[in-house]
């Protein structure tokens, strides 16, 4: 029978130099670009593309991670702890594995986004804290270690792991219970654990004085968040991991005086032993939740006339930045400017982008303010895209909506909500009259020029970007349930179809006999529906969107 055959296993030859017809890792590329070289499906026929397979996942909740494609072998992992494989071409199912939710576990976000390849294995982190190496071809454990711990503290695992020189990479989220965030790595034969990397610095390392210990809480270090929620990027040739460390832990800035490396940063680290080697920090005693979990881009711009190694990344506090990255994993400020409103930043220090604040907007204990954009951000964690054809960024954005907030003093308590604010009080506010709040932006890379825009009057955007050689983008995202074609160059929509349910996972892309595939998992769920409960209320909009998970492939029909 035509059935998927060997297994081709995964080597770091080809998570360096992916083929075109595979989809090895979460954004298709250790550069982070969310690109396909594949160029079958065009501006010109992508209006032909048509359903060839689909597959319920048998979860509810919010699905975030994308069909990573190795071969006729694709894996899809889902909330609670199941993972998928079909067989690519045809969708018959090979196996299903599932970890049982320990009891009385809960996190704050149910999902997870997505595995990791490596030789003959296939790696996933559970929620409750867990790694876990599968079997690819028959999704039999081979090996699990322990990579937090859930009950004491607080922590739960929804990123990808990122495997890099035969280790696997991953970090916990928490932000919001006190975790003090860091990554560790994991032999991926052995499971042995090999080393960790904490975001915030302890006592004796550099910048750990940019936490004074005159705040509400003394050791304020110990607890100030800063997780590592979503998984790095890699530098080939200087051999450097860029990582991005998310919001401080409670919100209200003032229980953590000082400057709190290395909250919403971006880190560069030695894959050997997880030292770090750089970083640059987006803005100092975040207050806002703005975490700065995306790893940036790396990609190669322009500077006074001539192509540098860089990084870009849009960010959570609505800024986009140009970085310049060294080979020896030191990053520096180029330039950056606002995507969305924000109404916190008054000027950036034009030398080394420090931001100055507009003291009214930053929420302090006990002291309200309303900032913009709201926590949600300009973006939120799903993925840009860059496309090398067109040498632009598209950026899945939400803009005019902003958030009221009061400061509290929450102890710690494991398992309970600590991030310094009432949750029953995330006053989300969409600006009176909104034309839009969701939408595509595509900047140019070269002249920092945003040269079209695509918006949503209806809904926000949840969705990542996938960007192709074909000059198009895939994206869904949004509240009508639609996965969606553009002209990548002109933002034309080319192409959309509606899903079961609403889609915030990454679509990828593969080719198989010569035909080229996009697929996408459908299901909506955690904060994108949290959002659409709020706008219910003051826009009117549908209460929910229909939960449910499915896995979508598409292409072109065969010539006739
Ligand atoms: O601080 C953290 O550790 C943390 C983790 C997560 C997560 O793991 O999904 C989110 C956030 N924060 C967060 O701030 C946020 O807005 C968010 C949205 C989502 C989602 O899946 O839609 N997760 C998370
Ligand atoms: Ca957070």
């Amino acid at each position: 029978a035509d059935g998927p055959g060997e297994y081709k296993p995964v080597t770091d030859e080809r998570l360096a130099n992916p083929e075109p017809e595979n989809w090895l890792m979460t954004k298709g590329n250790y550069a982070g670009w969310s690109y396909t070289p594949l160029e079958q499906i065009t501006t010109e026929n992508v209006s032909k593309l048509r359903p060839v397979w689909s597959a319920a996942t048998g979860k509810d909740k919010g699905h975030e991670a994308p069909a990573i494609v190795n071969g006729r072998y694709m894996y899809v992992a889902t909330p609670e702890n199941q993972v998928l494989a079909f067989d690519s071409k045809t969708g018959r199912t090979l196996w299903r594995y599932t970890r049982e939710m320990p009891e009385g576990f809960g996190a704050l976000h149910m999902t997870n986004r997505g595995v990791a390849l490596w030789g003959d294995k296939v790696y996933v982190a559970s929620i409750d804290c867990m790694l876990q190496a599968l079997d690819a071809k028959t999704g039999e454990l081979v090996w699990e270690s322990e990579v937090c711990d859930w009950q004491t503290e607080s922590a739960y695992i929804t990123s990808a792991p990122l495997v890099v020189k035969g280790q696997v990479i991953v970090g916990p989220s928490g932000g919001e219970f006190g975790v003090r965030g860091f990554i560790k790595a994991f032999d991926a034969e052995t499971g042995k654990e090999l080393w960790t990397t904490y975001s915030v610095p302890g006592p004796g390392e550099p910048g750990h004085d940019t936490w004074p210990q005159d705040g509400k809480w003394k050791d304020a270090w110990k607890d100030g968040g800063g997780t590592m929620w979503m998984p790095g990027n890699y530098d080939v040739k200087n051999d450097v991991i860029y990582w991005g460390v998310g919001n401080g832990a409670p919100w209200p800035g003032d229980q953590r005086p000082g400057d709190n490396l290395y909250l919403t940063s971006v880190l560069s680290i030695n894959p050997d032993d997880g030292k770090i080697a750089g970083h640059f920090q987006y803005h100092w005693n975040d207050s806002w939740d703005w975490a700065a979990m995306n790893a940036p881009s790396l990609v190669e711009f322009e500077k006074d006339g001539k192509k540098v190694s860089g990084l870009i990344s849009a960010q959570r506090n609505g800024y986009l930045y140009w970085l310049d990255r060294a080979e020896d994993g030191e990053i520096t400020f180029d330039h950056a400017v606002p995507y969305v409103h924000n109404n916190v930043f008054e000027k950036l220090d034009p030398k080394t982008g420090r931001p100055t604040y507009n003291e009214e907007a930053k929420v302090g204990t006990g002291k309200t303010a309303t900032y913009c954009p709201s926590l949600w951000g300009g973006k939120d964690w799903f993925y840009q895209a860059y496309n090398p054809k067109t040498q632009m960024l598209y950026i899945p954005f939400n803009d005019n909506h902003c958030m009221t907030l009061t400061g509290l003093v929450q102890p710690i308590i494991p398992g309970q909500w600590s991030a310094g604010v009432d949750i029953n009080k995330l006053d989300l506010k969409a600006d009176k009259d909104f034309p839009y709040i969701g939408g595509v932006q595509a900047w140019n890379v070269n002249d920092r020029k945003e040269v079209w825009k695509e918006t949503y009057a209806g809904s926000w955007n949840f969705g990542s970007i996938l960007t192709t050689a074909g000059d198009l983008i895939f994206v869904g995202g949004t509240n009508d349930r639609m996965f969606r074609a553009y002209d990548a160059k002109s933002g034309d929509l080319l192409w959309e179809f509606p899903t079961p349910s609403g889609i915030i996972s990454p679509p990828s892309s593969f080719e198989i006999d010569g035909k080229q595939y996009i697929a996408v998992v459908s299901g909506y769920g955690v904060d994108a529906q949290w959002i659409q409960g709020k706008m219910a209320k003051q826009a009117g909009w549908e209460e929910s969107v229909p939960e449910g998970g499915s896995v979508w492939v598409f292409a072109l029909p065969d010539e006739k």
